[in-house]
């Protein structure tokens, strides 16, 4: 990354004698869409209150746009920060909402009301919303305004907690969009704390995975999904097969992987699909449900293959879902299948399944 415009090294939060944050580092480039998630309580706010100036840090170094923070007002930040509840003034106009950063800034009124209307359109609302209060405008409307609030002022970074979380999930699909493309015209940084995985994959350049304070992996969405830095990241985001393996490292960084489970040899497992932290012991191979499916006739040269059994499956529309039991593994194994009119197996059937080994991951339990 060239200079980031964000540069959190080891920053500690202590609530009283609660510890919220054990020295946390993120590094947020210029431009860049970081979303930061993980289970409720981990840090997420509290990580994003210490950006904006909400809160101060205990300990460690924030800097942003190579200034130290340590003493920074809110206001003399170069950030803005999007709630998660809406903010907006009940009794100020949507216009007053908009403009009132620029009249802190005692910006003239002929600017502010140029302002202000480029943010209207910006953000896709009607010129005639001007005049009209929060309480007027449907609660995708009020969060556009929240973000033009935001904007109008032209931070250098946006930070965004769960700006989405109270809409329904028609008008948060249409938002999620919005600010992605939003995102992609303004050029400035966005830092968005969701609940929602699949949001953080569809919009954020790279996800931050927090646990109990701590960062336990920063990487792009398909690091994350594909190569996990452990089972919790792995559970943690998307559904997944977990098949226990034994492994033995080689020097090359490839592995040599037995289960019993498996049909015949399989083949090793190249570096680019073994986890660096992984230690040679009983372990897990990671199987992602789109990467597995029916094998029937011939194998794909250097497929693992596992005998089972069907013991449910789900018609979802564009994909169909396949529970297959497996002698001696605990969970059935779960395969997407691309969505067709004819299925390919029915409950009871005894099937072969099988998946492409490069797009497996070995990792520490
Ligand atoms: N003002 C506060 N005083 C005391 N403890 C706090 C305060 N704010 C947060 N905490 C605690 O710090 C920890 C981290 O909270 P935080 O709100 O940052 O988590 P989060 O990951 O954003 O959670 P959620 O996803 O539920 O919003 C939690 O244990 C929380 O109870």
């Amino acid at each position: 990354m060239a200079t980031p415009i964000i540069d959190a090294s080891d920053i500690i939060k202590d609530y009283g004698s609660a510890r919220a944050l054990h020295g946390v580092s993120l590094k947020v480039g210029a431009g860049e869409f970081v979303a930061l998630v993980g289970p409720s309580g981990c840090g997420k706010t509290t990580l994003l209150k210490i950006l904006a100036g909400f809160e101060e840090a205990t300990g460690g170094r924030l800097e942003i746009q190579g200034k130290d923070m340590q003493g920074v007002p809110a206001a003399s930040r170069p950030t803005r920060m999007v709630f998660q509840k809406l903010a907006l003034f009940p009794h100020k106009t949507v216009g007053e909402n908009i403009g009132f950063p620029l009249k802190l800034q005692k910006v003239g009124k002929a600017e502010m009301a140029a302002r202000v209307a480029g943010m209207l359109e910006l953000m896709h609302l009607k010129p005639e919303y001007l005049n009209r209060y929060p309480a007027q405008l449907s609660g995708g409307e009020q969060q556009r305004v929240a973000l033009a609030r935001a904007l109008v002022s032209q931070p250098s970074v946006l930070l965004l907690d769960e700006p989405m979380s109270a809409l329904d999930a028609k008008l948060k699909k249409s938002l999620q969009a919005e600010l992605k493309k939003l995102h992609r015209e303004i050029g400035t940084s966005f830092v968005l704390v969701t609940h929602d995985l699949e949001e953080a994959m569809m919009l954020a350049d790279r996800i931050c995975v927090m646990r109990s304070g701590n960062v336990v992996q920063i990487g792009t969405p398909s690091d994350i999904y594909y190569r996990p830095a452990n089972m919790f990241v792995a559970g943690f985001i998307g559904e997944t097969n977990f098949l226990p393996v034994a492994a033995v490292r080689a020097p090359d960084g490839s592995a040599i992987v037995r289960s019993p489970l498996a049909v015949g040899e399989p083949a090793p497992l190249s570096a680019a699909n073994v986890s660096s932290s992984l230690i040679d012991q009983n372990t897990a191979l990671l199987v992602r449900p789109e990467t597995i499916g029916f094998v029937t006739g011939e194998a794909p040269a250097g497929f693992w293959l596992l005998d089972g059994e069907v013991e449910e499956y789900f018609i979802k529309g564009s994909s169909t879902q396949y529970r297959v039991r497996v002698a001696g593994l605990e969970a059935p194994v779960v395969m997407d299948l691309p969505g067709s009119i004819h299925l390919p197996a029915n409950v009871g059937d005894k099937v072969r399944i099988g998946f492409d080994p490069s797009r497996a991951f070995l990792l520490s339990e």
